[in-house]
């Protein structure tokens, strides 16, 4: 699904979280969000989930505006992954991940096909949470605890996928198996996916499009060559940036503070 954010203004009390922002995101697309704290990536993708209202602007799905979507159908079509969520949530995480499912469904009362079992075993395969299942989720560790969010959301089955600092927990090697299965899966159903994160690194990896934003506006947006630059990245994050070539790849790395 499209997304087309127009003119969009956030505010909370008297902080002005976004301003005027305006940009579109093809169907299919990965787009990395990235800047310094409090630059309003959260915000941004809060907005699109239509968790916090703008005060100003519209955001288009497709060609409609996001109140014209009945909250159900938001519920269905859109999963946003807070890596800040309670986990005090009485449930074991396969409870945790069938609740994934309810849009889905035709009742009110959660309930299980085999469809949704199928589903919700193939995706805790992929993130190697099968062991996990009968735990409850405040007996996770806060690395397993991520992935388990984020194989909820995939269990949603969404047209737009918005990550909050997916790569926040975890280690090395599931930081790279997770966004490259992410990566894969918005590839292979064609969902719009926009990831806040703070690892350039992996933006440079999985990126289509990058955001950069500062102080509630986008500074620059697209391909990650265009705008993974030394002069770009100096000026937002006030960091001396250096270039190191890992076969053939340019790796950013933050060298001093300016
Ligand atoms: N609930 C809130 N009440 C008041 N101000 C808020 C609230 N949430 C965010 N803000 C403010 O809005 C601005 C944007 O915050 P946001 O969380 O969107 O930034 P961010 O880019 O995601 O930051 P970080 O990288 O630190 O997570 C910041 O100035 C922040 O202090």
């Amino acid at each position: 699904m499209k997304i087309v954010i127009s003119g969009v203004e956030v505010w909370y009390n008297s902080v002005k979280a976004l301003d005027e922002v305006s940009a579109e995101i093809e169907s299919g697309e990965m787009v990395f969000v990235i800047g310094p704290n409090g630059a309003g990536k959260t915000t941004l993708l809060k907005t699109i989930a239509s968790i916090v209202k703008p005060s100003k602007g519209v955001i288009y799905i497709d060609g409609k505006t996001l109140s014209e979507i009945p909250q159900r159908e938001i519920g269905k079509i859109i999963a946003f992954v807070d890596p800040h969520i309670s986990r005090s949530i009485p449930s074991t995480v396969f409870e945790f991940l069938l609740t994934a499912r309810y849009p889905h469904q035709n009742t009110f009362s959660i309930s299980q096909s085999p469809q949704d079992v199928e589903i919700i075993d193939s995706i805790a395969k992929q993130f190697n949470i099968t062991h996990l299942l009968n735990r409850r989720l405040d007996q996770l560790s806060s690395g397993e605890l991520q992935r388990v969010l984020i194989a909820r959301a995939m269990v949603q089955q969404p047209k737009i996928l918005l990550l909050d600092e997916p790569s926040a927990f975890l280690d090395l090697r599931h930081r790279l198996e997770t966004l490259r299965y992410v990566k894969n899966v918005v590839k292979t159903n064609d969902i719009t996916c926009l990831v806040a994160i703070h690892d350039i690194y992996l933006a440079s990896l999985y990126a289509d499009k990058v955001v950069i934003m500062s102080r509630g506006s986008i500074i620059a947006f697209g391909t990650p060559d265009e705008v993974l630059k030394k002069e770009i990245l100096e000026k937002v994050y006030n960091v001396r940036i250096a270039y190191v070539d890992v076969n053939g790849r340019k790796v950013i790395i933050p060298i001093e503070p300016i």
